[in-house]
């Protein structure tokens, strides 16, 4: 009997960079799983390693010790099948929304099709930003250009996507709607998600499963399966449990933090 392998795993991973002043061990022994479709959220102090878990799955990293794996492989080099989401959505600043959102298979292939400049205004349309293909970057907000780098990461339609505290750098009522925009993204189209953030509540409200990061050398201190029925949304911040889930991860964060 075959089973189906987790779509990411970690197994054992340590992380050591070389640096001007000696080595430094950014995790140590880190063991998880995420299933397939599964959306997971992960928490934990600054400079605790969590960028780090999100370049090793990408394979921009290779680990110092144990296995990155996706889809049941070790992951040995970078790979373009993942979607990738940072903070700031890093996006060309003098091509237009819908050249940005092809921009990847144009870089893959030196390329785009009419059917893929097609397929690029349906996912642009999807992120709320329709009538805006033409637009630059320097035209758009904050929260509209992440929206561009979420479109361009979601555009080859990965399986996996990797997001770095995606919606740090907006206000806190366009991070609130841009978490249910994800969602319904998510459930439309299925993906495996890891979502790496500050915010509890995010974590929270967004994720199937919450993983909690020690400080540094980091690993993995908690892992909190968040029963919300969904689909969620604003009345979900108000539920007893929500909070409940909320008030358990502060006081483990707070209480390693003392
Ligand atoms: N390429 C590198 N060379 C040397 N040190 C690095 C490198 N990348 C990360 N580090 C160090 O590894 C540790 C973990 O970094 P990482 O960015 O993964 O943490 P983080 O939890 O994402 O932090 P934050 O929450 O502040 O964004 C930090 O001490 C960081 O300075």
């Amino acid at each position: 009997m075959s089973t189906t392998p987790p779509a990411i795993g970690f197994s054992g991973v340590g992380q050591v960079f070389r640096t001007a002043s000696g080595a430094l061990e950014a995790l140590r022994g880190v063991d998880m799983t995420i299933g397939r479709h599964e959306f997971v959220a992960v928490l934990g102090p600054s400079g605790c390693g969590k960028s780090t878990l999100l370049r090793l799955t990408s394979g921009l990293i290779r680990p110092t010790s144990g296995t990155v794996s996706v889809f049941g492989l070790p992951v040995a080099e970078p790979r373009d099948d993942i979607g990738i989401v940072f903070q700031k959505p890093t996006l060309l600043p003098w091509a237009n929304v819908e050249d940005n959102v092809v921009f990847p298979v144009r870089h893959k292939t030196g390329r785009g099709t009419a059917e893929d400049r097609a397929n690029a205004r349906v996912i642009i349309e999807k992120v709320g930003l329709a009538g805006f293909e033409a637009r630059l970057p320097a035209e758009l907000s904050g929260g509209m250009q992440q929206r561009v780098g979420i479109a361009r990461a979601l555009f080859m339609n990965p399986d996996i996507l990797l997001m770095d505290e995606p919606f740090s750098a907006l206000d806190a009522l366009t991070r609130e709607e841009m978490g249910f925009e994800l969602l319904r993204i998510w459930e439309a189209q299925p993906k495996t998600v890891m979502f790496i953030t500050h915010s509890i509540s995010e974590a929270v409200l967004l994720a199937d499963r919450v993983l909690v990061m020690s400080e540094r050398p980091g690993h993995i201190v908690e892992n909190l399966v968040i029963d919300l029925p969904r689909p969620r949304g604003i009345e979900t911040s108000n539920q007893k449990a929500m909070h409940d889930y909320v008030g358990h991860l502060r006081g483990l964060l707070l209480k390693r933090a003392a």
